[in-house]
């Protein structure tokens, strides 16, 4: 495969000026600000667990949610990108001393990393070994509600790649820091220690960590390093894409045609980074304590039991050499049906290689590369349909992380949609565990939820369907349910997850209609239409007949249902309907 090296900043992606900048002036206080007043409902917020006050502010106000939209507040995307640039000229100046280091994040692979694949060229360039980081922080995974299914995935990848760059005799050196808030300056020492000048990362799109590489830049700078900061999760990177008007595409259709078009035109997205080089044979003698250093187990607060841990083990196995045989496993046999099995969460239809993408062990560029190689044409948008759908899905995942970095506040507990910010919700705590437990008595409903529960991963379909019943049929706070998948799914991504309960609940970008509420019944009839997934996932069912699955309750046995404990409906449909359609109008004021 043809590789590339291009260096930091070749392309630069523009975004909309900034009109206003009251809400970010240093001179005003928080309290004079009208922009820093917190929203009226923040207190609920803040009792439903929805905004961690252990680490964030309150829930901030619709006005500045909005002030974000009318570029009237600086992005935090803005604002490391600007510090990059308003750098550059220094840490290209910067000569490198004893070593190089790449800081590994949510790019858990050596194979078409680009930051690590720059760090290996500067480090061959200056005849300097190279050594990787990666930072355990229990912290940040409670702060971001880090899956303990994610954080073992994590972990466990951890001790593959540590295998696989001490194969290159490059030392990956892994250390748990308690206080979130002293990365930074742990991160620093540790340059320091290693006489390090350069350290490369891959751009992330949240908030957190786009803020504390921005303070970071600028820390290194000032002890003479330079940092790297480099787009490599997206394909086409965030900013890029633009409407007619200038601004961010809030619909995926036409960011599609965009995007397609993008990649068509600069072939170079799909181009592949080279795999790191070896390090000097001395590196093995000289980093001798972190070649031996192990990697820890699950922090205290996102522990696992055995039998948990050897269950996520069978399922979902680590490394970025099981992603590429997954892929290639998937283009050869299922890829070209894509279109047609997908939508069947009974089938193994789909590629299943979200926890890979999410814990970068695999880039989309290679994904995305492959699926096309394995078509008959080099159109991403043409030949075989499975192909083209499954393209389609994956710029979907570049789409959300667009709108996250143009949306700052749809990953500060806003939804993208501020009229749909005052929506009387219900915060019924019995409805909302039968939800989260899979006991709704809706099977189709209760069979996701328990297919969550025990694999750390749901079918698409079924996201869609449990997420617009418990946002539409229990009127709960989506963003409770946004909690809840974040916490428990190995392949947790804020932005695809975000914009997944954003859809299915309406308040989000381009989600479906608000008084479009999926019908469980029919979605099951539809898609589920032999109950063979409800009978895996509600084994008290299995013994149900027919059509009778998918509503034991109306054609089954009554009482045989009652003594099996399989639960009655905790909301009635047409009820549901109703109740949502009426408190999304008021919400909404229409
Ligand atoms: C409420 C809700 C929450 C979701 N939360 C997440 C999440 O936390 N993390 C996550 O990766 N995906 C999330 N999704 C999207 C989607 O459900 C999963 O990506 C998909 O089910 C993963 O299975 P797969 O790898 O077999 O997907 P495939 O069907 O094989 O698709 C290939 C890849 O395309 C991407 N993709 C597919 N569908 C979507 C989509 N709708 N949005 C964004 N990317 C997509 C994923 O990276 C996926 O691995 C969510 C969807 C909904 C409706």
């Amino acid at each position: 495969m043809p590789s590339r090296t291009e260096t930091n900043g070749k392309r630069k992606a523009t975004f909309p000026p900034l009109l206003i900048t009251n809400g970010n002036s240093k001179k005003s206080k928080p309290n004079d600000d009208p922009l820093r007043q917190p929203h009226p409902k923040s207190q609920e917020s803040e009792d439903n667990g929805i905004v961690l006050r252990t680490y964030y502010p309150p829930e901030m106000s619709t006005e500045r949610a909005q002030a974000y939209k009318d570029n009237g507040l600086p992005r935090p995307i803005e604002l490391l990108r600007q510090k990059l640039e308003e750098t550059h000229a220094d840490r290209a100046r910067i000569e490198a001393k004893d070593s190089v280091v790449h800081w590994f994040k949510c790019d858990l692979r050596t194979e078409d990393n680009h930051a690590l694949h720059l760090a290996s060229q500067k480090a061959k360039g200056e005849k300097v070994p190279l050594i990787a980081m990666y930072i355990v922080s229990p912290q940040d995974f409670e702060a971001h509600l880090t899956a303990p299914v994610r954080v073992d995935f994590i972990l466990r990848t951890l001790e593959v790649l540590k295998e696989d760059l001490a194969k290159l005799d490059i030392p990956l050196y892994v250390e748990t820091v308690e206080n979130r808030k002293k990365i930074p300056a742990r991160i620093l020492e540790l340059l320091q220690e290693w006489g390090a000048r350069h350290v490369y990362v891959n751009e992330e799109y949240e908030v957190d960590e786009l803020r504390r590489e921005t303070v970071l830049v600028r820390a290194c700078l000032d002890k003479g390093i330079a940092m790297e900061v480099v787009s490599d999760t997206c394909i086409v990177r965030s900013g890029e894409l633009q409407t007619g008007s200038g601004n961010q595409y809030a619909v995926y259709t036409p960011w599609y045609r965009s995007w397609v078009a993008h990649v068509h035109s600069n072939p170079e997205c799909l181009e592949l980074y080279d795999s790191p080089t070896k390090n000097p044979a001395s590196a093995r003698k000289k980093y001798a304590d972190i070649f031996k250093s192990p990697i820890p187990d699950t922090p205290p607060n996102k522990s696992l039991t055995n039998e948990e841990k050897g269950r996520f083990r069978s399922m979902w196995p680590a490394g970025e050499h099981e992603a590429r045989e997954q892929l290639a496993k998937f283009a050869k046999e299922r890829i070209n049906n894509y279109d047609v099995s997908r939508n069947i969460p009974g089938e193994v239809g789909t590629s299943s290689l979200s926890v890979h993408f999410a814990s970068g062990t695999l880039s989309a560029r290679s994904a995305v590369r492959t699926a096309r190689d394995s078509n008959t044409t080099k159109k991403l948008d043409g030949g075989n349909q499975g192909i083209q759908t499954w393209i389609s899905e994956i710029a979907w995942r570049d789409f959300y992380k667009h709108v996250m970095a143009n949306w700052p506040f749809v990953c500060m507990n806003k939804p993208f949609k501020p009229e749909y910010a005052n929506i009387e919700w219900e915060y019924d705590k019995e409805n909302f565990q039968a939800w989260c437990e899979g006991r709704t008595g809706y099977p189709i409903v209760d069979a996701a939820m328990r297919q969550l529960n025990h694999c750390g991963w749901m079918h698409n379909r079924c996201r869609m369907i449990t997420a617009s019943f418990l946002a539409k049929h229990l009127l709960i706070d989506w963003r409770m349910g946004e909690r809840y998948f974040m916490e428990h799914l190995v392949d947790g991504d804020m932005a695809s997850n975000n914009g997944g309960w954003g859809w299915s609940a309406s308040t989000g970008v381009d989600p479906q209609p608000y008084f479009r509420i999926f019908n469980p019944l029919l979605q099951s009839e539809k898609f589920d239409s032999e109950g063979n997934y409800i009978r895996k996932w509600v084994p008290e069912l299995k013994t149900i007949k027919g059509k009778a699955i998918h509503e034991p309750y109306a054609s089954g046995d009554v009482k045989e249902l009652a003594k099996i404990g399989y639960p009655k409906r905790i909301v009635e449909h047409k009820f549901a309907r109703e109740r949502c359609l009426q408190r999304y109008k008021e919400g909404i004021g229409k």
